[in-house]
């Protein structure tokens, strides 16, 4: 509760500013004794708007499904339906829609990130909009959610990216998945059944609990448009309760040195840079200092603030989506794929060994064997980059298989012993795996016999 008192003529535009500015939900005009001014007694929406109070567990979630089948629909309906409790704050669906792009080496990574909170949680809920960034942001992690919303438009049942968003679901890690199917308004009850049926069998036949997982099933647009409660509003909130039950909150590791991949990076008139990311591991409060490392870079700086969902906050933990002020670096400085940690704890790295698994042509890997030689595109936290494989043991690798492999990446980029990735050819999943060892960095002639290659391959790629 804040009182702020303004001269009588003061009133109204003050009144206007401090709505925009402070999210009030409740405003109460009132003449208190002793002063001629009018007082203003604001009653703020849940978290006051500078501060970020952590008072529940957080939990990131997204909504996943085939394009238009209502999964911008499903997170405006959310925070629409939280925010009559005053637990969030309302999203417009154009809100959610025009995420802001960023473009970084030729990869645009489209993704909204919104807030919001259950009697039980505190939420990050991720939305893209469109396939691709879809499978871009999961696998390099920025849309890492700890369990998913798929969304299956009971007019259309399971469709073609409904099975791809769960393969790669499951692929990165997706242990929770809670299914709502919408659009029940625009279908009748026959369907719904046929489509619950539908999406147990596919759950199953993904390496899901199919028949222990959650359906709910409503209409993202009634609960958005606040009709027909029951299919509404109602079905929204009893998908909360599901998401609350079904998806465990996450164990974090909060005790070890932290370490944030690089989202994005913006410049704030009169502050400075923020570097956006969630935060990988560890706790990240104002006044660390911390190296940013990456594309061959290593520079040093402080944290001056720290930011969550527009508010500040003293301290950010492992699992927190923030945004880190720091000093004295300048936003071109710093890159998407680099790292920010705590000085000394991660290197650089060009040479690893992994255990890796080769998808099978059904999880939706390619249909031929690779040999030595083959150049990929090596995806872990929030960089890719193109990287040569060597097998050590066998001639070639087929698909369905597990393999060590030999990674040479034409430039350093942060690896760790146990660190998870993807390997990507074009647009095809070809594998994932952990770095199992981390090998002495390429020698500059190494470095350059490297490039060479890539340079003829391009060639000859380009005369083709
Ligand atoms: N009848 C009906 N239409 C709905 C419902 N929910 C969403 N829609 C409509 O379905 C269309 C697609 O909804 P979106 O929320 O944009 O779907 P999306 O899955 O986010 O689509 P992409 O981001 O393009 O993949 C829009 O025209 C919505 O108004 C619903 O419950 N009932
Ligand atoms: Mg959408």
């Amino acid at each position: 509760m804040a009182t702020i008192s303004f001269a009588k003529s003061l009133v109204n535009p003050a009144v206007k500013l401090l709505l925009k500015q402070s999210h009030c939900s409740h405003i109460r005009t009132t003449t208190l004794p002793g002063l001629t001014p009018l007082s203003i007694i604001l009653r703020r929406n849940y978290a006051e708007k500078q501060v970020f109070e952590r008072t529940k567990p957080h939990c990131n979630v997204g909504t996943i499904g085939h394009v238009d089948h209502g999964k911008t629909t499903l997170t405006a309906a959310i925070t629409k339906v939280l925010s009559d409790l005053n637990l969030a704050q309302s999203k417009g669906y154009a809100d959610i829609d025009n995420a802001p792009e960023e473009k970084a080496r030729g990869i645009t990574i489209n993704v909204a990130h919104v807030e919001y909170q259950t009697d039980a949680r505190h939420y990050g809920h991720t939305d893209c909009p469109g396939h691709a960034d879809y499978i871009k942001n999961m696998i390099t992690g920025t849309a890492q959610m700890d369990g998913a919303i798929l969304v299956v438009a009971a007019t259309d049942g399971v469709m073609p990216q409904t099975r791809e968003h769960l393969i790669l679901a499951k692929q990165i890690g997706i242990q929770h998945v809670v299914v709502f199917i919408n659009k029940v308004d625009a279908a009748d009850q026959e369907m719904v059944e046929l489509v619950e049926m539908e999406i147990r069998e596919l759950m199953t036949e993904m390496g899901y609990d199919g028949d222990k997982i959650p359906v709910v099933k409503g209409s993202a647009l009634c609960a958005l448009e606040g009709k027909s409660k029951e299919i509404g509003a109602d079905a929204i909130t009893e998908l909360l309760k599901e998401v609350d039950s079904f998806i465990p909150t996450p164990v974090r590791e909060l005790d070890k040195p932290f370490l944030l991949p690089v989202e994005s990076v913006h410049s704030i008139p009169g502050r400075g840079t923020v570097v956006t990311g969630r935060l990988h591991r560890g706790v990240l409060k104002k006044g660390t200092e911390c190296e940013i490392i990456g594309h061959g870079k290593v520079m040093k700086t402080t944290v001056t603030g720290v930011e969550m969902f527009h508010k500040t906050l003293d301290e950010a933990q492992a699992g927190d989506q923030l945004g880190a002020l720091v000093r004295a670096v300048k936003r071109e400085q710093i890159k998407r794929g680099m790292v920010m940690a705590k000085p000394g704890t991660v290197k650089a790295h060009d040479s690893i060994e992994a255990a890796v698994y080769i998808l099978s042509k059904e999880e939706g890997g390619r249909q031929k064997p690779f040999t030595s030689f083959i150049q990929l595109q090596m995806f872990s936290m929030t960089w890719d980059c193109a990287t040569q494989v060597q097998i050590p043991d066998k001639e070639m690798v087929m698909p369905g298989e597990d393999t060590t492999l030999r990674l040479r990446l034409l430039k350093p980029m942060v690896c760790e012993a146990g660190q998870r990735f993807t390997l990507r050819l074009g647009d095809l999943t070809l594998g994932t795996g952990v770095i199992t060892k981390i090998n002495n960095n390429l020698s500059e002639e190494e470095r350059l016999k490297l490039l060479e290659g890539k340079k003829a391959r391009e060639k000859a790629a380009a005369k083709k």
